[in-house]
């Protein structure tokens, strides 16, 4: 018996126009996998991290982007350099440790035109009187060169303080900025795009600052937000998160209402299959050293692209060895030459409510997660299949980011 789709197949919304990596061929496949001209002109956007000394920013940016555990931070050693640091992440952010101290303006020898964002990481434990001041200063500075600036302010290290405490602290912080910055300019206190955060590396509170940052960086953000909707109501799921895998930060979500809880499981579900993952990993697929999994971007050149999904085929193949050879699979590894067919991964649990957590690999930087009302999964299989690889093209077409080798 033929799968009755109905009307719960997904209609892929047409991309805005303007848009780079955006066009379908006539297969529906995106036309652009393996163009990478407008990979190679997509701009990418641009972070500058800094902050007074010992206010947590090495420790943010090893514990995302590096996998430190949260504990081994407190043996990092001081930053003594400036340094421009590329984190090579789905974003391609750029992100600059500077020196402790070096939040004084004049001493700041940066631009800001080129800047998406600064993020400011300040110490919630310590007084922030005198770096109030200074960052009201670099503030202006900052929106004077750039006034599209988009300004994030991480009221770090908040674990440990009770909640009245982290909201006080917060508030006071948010007047008395404000408050400078009228007195230097009403207009451009006004005009400025301040943003606050309350973070901690010890929980998941900078993975989701961190996630709201670069949602706002992704000139994409609607679209996607607009697919995971049409998924989420076509599929029977309460949730769903494009995640980029490697550090846990999700790049989209629909647009119902998030809880922290929701964010929590789908993040532990996502490191809980990736630590499955490797245990299924051959010694000889694994990434050589210094390439780190954050390597597996899709913004490498394409002669590291090429090398990279060369490795990412055989990790894939040898995880299946028992699955003969179909002749559709032989056909497309003749057709698609050296480049081996591979599944890409999913893989599902139950929880306890009967509702199920899924993940689907988009491709080798993006997951997708999804919580699934109880029974769906059962019941509509072949629906959320049909849908889950619409919802994958499309996310493909929309970053032309492309795969390392034909699907399965
Ligand atoms: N309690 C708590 N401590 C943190 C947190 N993040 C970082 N720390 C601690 O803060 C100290 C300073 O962290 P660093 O990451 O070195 O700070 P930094 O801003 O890079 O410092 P410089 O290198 O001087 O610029 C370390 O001992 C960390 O363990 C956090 O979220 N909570």
């Amino acid at each position: 018996m033929q799968a009755n789709y109905g009307t719960a197949r997904m209609a892929v919304p047409a991309p805005p126009a303007g848009l780079p990596g955006h066009q379908m061929n006539g297969a529906g496949q995106p036309g652009g996998i393996e163009d990478s001209e407008s990979e190679e002109h997509r701009r990418k956007p641009r972070v500058l991290l800094m902050g007074p000394r010992s206010g947590g920013k090495s420790s943010i940016r090893k514990v995302v982007f590096e996998g430190m555990a949260p504990s081994d931070t407190l043996f990092i050693e001081k930053t003594n350099k400036s340094s421009p640091d590329d984190l090579n992440s789905f974003l391609s952010m750029r992100m600059w440790d500077l020196p402790g101290g070096q939040l004084d303006p004049e001493q700041l020898n940066l631009s800001f035109e080129d800047t998406d964002a600064v993020i400011f990481v300040l110490d919630a434990q310590s007084t922030l009187h005198d770096v109030i001041r200074k960052l009201s200063v670099t503030m202006h500075k900052a929106y004077t060169a750039n006034p599209g600036i988009q300004f994030e302010i991480f009221l770090h290290k908040v674990d440990g303080m009770s909640e009245d405490y982290r909201l006080d602290t917060l508030q006071n912080l948010r007047d008395r900025l404000t408050e400078e910055l009228f007195d230097m300019s009403p207009e451009l206190e006004s005009n400025m795009n301040v943003f606050y955060h309350l973070t901690s590396v010890f929980d998941t509170s900078i993975y989701e600052a961190l996630s709201k940052v670069i949602q706002k960086l992704i000139p994409e953000q609607a679209m996607l937000e607009r697919l995971l909707d049409l998924l989420c109501q076509q599929c029977s799921m309460d949730k769903a998160f494009l995640f980029e895998t490697a550090s846990k930060i999700y790049i989209a979500t629909d647009s119902a209402p998030l809880d922290n809880q929701t964010y929590v499981v789908c993040a532990d579900y996502l490191d809980l299959v990736g630590d499955f993952s490797q245990l299924y990993e051959t010694s000889e697929a694994r990434t050589p050293a210094g390439e780190g999994s954050l390597s597996r971007s899709s913004t490498l050149t394409r002669g590291q692209r090429e090398g990279a999904a060369t490795a990412s085929a055989r990790r894939d193949s040898s995880a299946t060895p028992s699955v003969p050879p179909s002749p559709a699979v032989s056909s497309a590894t003749a057709i698609a030459k050296n480049k081996a067919p591979r599944r890409l991964p999913h893989s599902k649990v139950t929880l306890a409510t009967g509702a199920t957590i899924a993940q689907w690999t988009i491709n080798d930087t993006l997951s997708l997660v999804a919580l699934l009302r109880p029974h769906a999964q059962d019941q509509h299989a072949a629906l959320i299949d049909y849908n889950i690889a619409t919802f994958r093209q499309a996310v493909i077409a929309i970053f032309d980011v492309g795969v390392s080798a034909p699907l399965a």
